[in-house]
């Protein structure tokens, strides 16, 4: 799919911010804009108070990357610009240099479906510094919203312990490329269908339905409305029953259910959207089941959440379909994951790289710096911790310690021999040149439920979940701790 040129008809090299650009400008003034640099995309904190995260978004990223040029209508766009006196924002040469512009970064990021934790790189680029920095913007964005998404999806569908889901989010979605995007992320974080059939059509998103009240209310009674719908869908019948009164709408499904049997035919099922769920499924369920329908499933809608959802479970209520849209597509009840880019080394003029470091009074907030990578430590098929690590650091299979850039005396040994590992960060792009193999959205999706397999329960659980660790490998930690006295004694004028 080609996301820039199919949906916007638009190069997408001006979705930026503004500042952006004025830095790409600044760089190419002062000479910079072709030093060589690394910025890694990560988050601080997993979205929704949960255990985990599922990383989604790269797709789009890929396909960004491919098409980072500006156009002759974006240049033109530029040129248009003006400063307060008048005079053009951007020199002309400047313009053309953009013109000239071929994307050379390398990318490597964590594949999608990827469960991934706090401060750790989801995507890392490296670069030409002005390249690097245009990139900053998009890459949140398209990472930032598919991940949030992603990992909404993975929690309702643990909650509904993998029965399936049709993602309703369309109608309530935070408008068009929204509700695209919110689509693909909730496919991948184990949504069965859509009900958006654009998002089938671009993304091959199984698409599935059932009908709304107002079929029902078009005709003189529900019950011949049922019976219109099982003439023109007869292998595809989810009566929904509560327009007028529940339990009176199953008898009328069964009626109908009945009609299709005599004619060969298989109700699905019976939807409800209203009024006590776990009473009204656990009602229906018994109507259908006394009137030899036990296979006809219940699906089960109205502003559905993980939460609801796990309540319901509790409550044992015989729903096995879940219609979920508006809190899912919309990331209730946390609008946006806060994932941030950050340069964490910089090649000085001597061709040696230098680590950067950024301070802050909230140690949350100071970075990590290198040029480094993540290793995933399984035993016995399931994740025992992550490993940040400078990737040309050798590693002592032996024994060695992860500290928690959090907190430096929460640390925790490893024995790498005894682990199988995994490297997470894949190589994407090499020197702008796409490397990497797209799985089709149906091996990300399986790669998301067995990635989530792989992680004890503790740290999927929906609320208070057991902390995964995570820590920075020893020659890292000491590095940054180095950093952090250097720069705060710089900062104090004491060297
Ligand atoms: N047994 C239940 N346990 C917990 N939550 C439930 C249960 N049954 C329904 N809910 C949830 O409670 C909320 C009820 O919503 P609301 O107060 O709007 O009532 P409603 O039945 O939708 O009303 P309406 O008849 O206008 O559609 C929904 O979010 C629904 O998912
Ligand atoms: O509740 P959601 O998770 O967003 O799922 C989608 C909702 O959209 C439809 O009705 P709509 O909400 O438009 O109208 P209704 O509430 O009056 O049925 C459907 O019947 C669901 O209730
Ligand atoms: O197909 C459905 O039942 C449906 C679609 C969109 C929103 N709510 C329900
Ligand atoms: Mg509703």
């Amino acid at each position: 799919m080609k996301i820039t040129k199919d949906l916007y008809q638009s190069s997408l090299a001006l979705l930026t911010d503004f500042y952006q650009l004025t830095m790409a400008y600044g760089y190419w003034k002062s000479g910079k804009a072709d030093q060589e640099a690394v910025f890694n995309l990560f988050f601080r904190k997993h979205p929704f108070q949960g255990g985990f995260t599922m990383a989604a978004g790269l797709e789009y990223l890929i396909d960004y990357c491919e098409n980072f040029n500006f156009e002759d209508e974006d240049l033109a766009y530029l040129a248009s610009m003006k400063r307060k006196d008048g005079s053009p924002m951007f020199e002309p040469d400047f313009l053309k240099y953009l013109s000239e512009m071929k994307f050379t970064c390398d990318i490597d990021a964590v594949e999608e479906g990827t469960v991934v934790f706090p401060n750790t790189p989801l995507v890392r680029v490296r670069g030409p510094l002005f390249q690097c920095q245009l990139l900053e913007t998009p890459l949140l964005n398209i990472i930032n919203f598919q991940t949030l998404i992603a990992t909404k999806a993975a929690r309702i569908n643990l909650a509904t312990l993998g029965e399936p889901i049709m993602e309703f989010g369309l109608r309530r979605a935070q408008g068009i490329d929204g509700a695209l995007a919110a689509s693909r992320a909730a496919y991948i974080g184990g949504c069965t269908s859509t009900s958006n059939v654009l998002a089938g059509k671009l993304f091959g998103i199984p698409v599935s339905g059932t009908h709304a009240h107002s079929w029902i209310m078009s005709f003189e009674t529900e019950l011949e409305a049922f019976e219109a719908y099982a003439e023109a869908f007869p292998d595809n019948c989810i009566f929904l029953v509560d327009t007028y009164d529940t339990l009176n709408g199953v008898k009328n499904a069964i009626k109908v259910g009945q009609i299709l049997r005599s004619k060969g035919k298989e109700m699905l099922g019976i939807r409800i959207d209203s009024g006590d769920l776990a009473y009204f499924s656990n009602k229906a369920r018994e109507m259908l089941d006394e009137a030899g329908f036990p296979d006809a499933k219940i699906v089960g809608s109205n502003d559905l959440d993980e939460h609801i959802i796990s309540s319901l479970k509790s409550q044992e209520a015989s729903i096995n379909v879940w219609g979920v849209g508006t809190k899912l597509v919309t990331a209730f009840d946390q609008p946006a994951l806060g994932a941030v880019y950050k340069l964490s080394a910089i090649k000085s003029e001597t061709g040696t790289w230098e680590p950067k470091i950024k301070l802050s009074q909230q140690s949350i907030k100071i970075n990590i710096p290198g040029i480094h990578n993540v290793k995933r430590y399984y035993s016995n098929g399931k994740a025992v911790a992550d490993m940040i690590y400078l990737e040309n650091q050798v590693i002592d299979s032996k024994s060695t310690m992860i500290i928690d850039p959090m907190d430096p005396t929460h640390r925790k040994r490893l024995m790498p021999a005894f682990y199988k590992e995994e490297i997470l960060l894949k190589t994407i792009f090499k020197a702008g040149k796409n490397v990497y193999q797209i799985p089709t959205l149906d091996q990300i999706r399986d790669r998301g439920i067995a990635q989530l397999e792989s992680f004890d329960k503790t740290h999927k659980r929906l609320v208070n979940p057991h902390i995964y660790p995570v820590g920075l490998e020893e020659n890292l930690h000491h590095l940054r701790m180095d950093l952090v006295l250097k720069a705060k004694k710089l900062d104090n004028g004491l060297e």
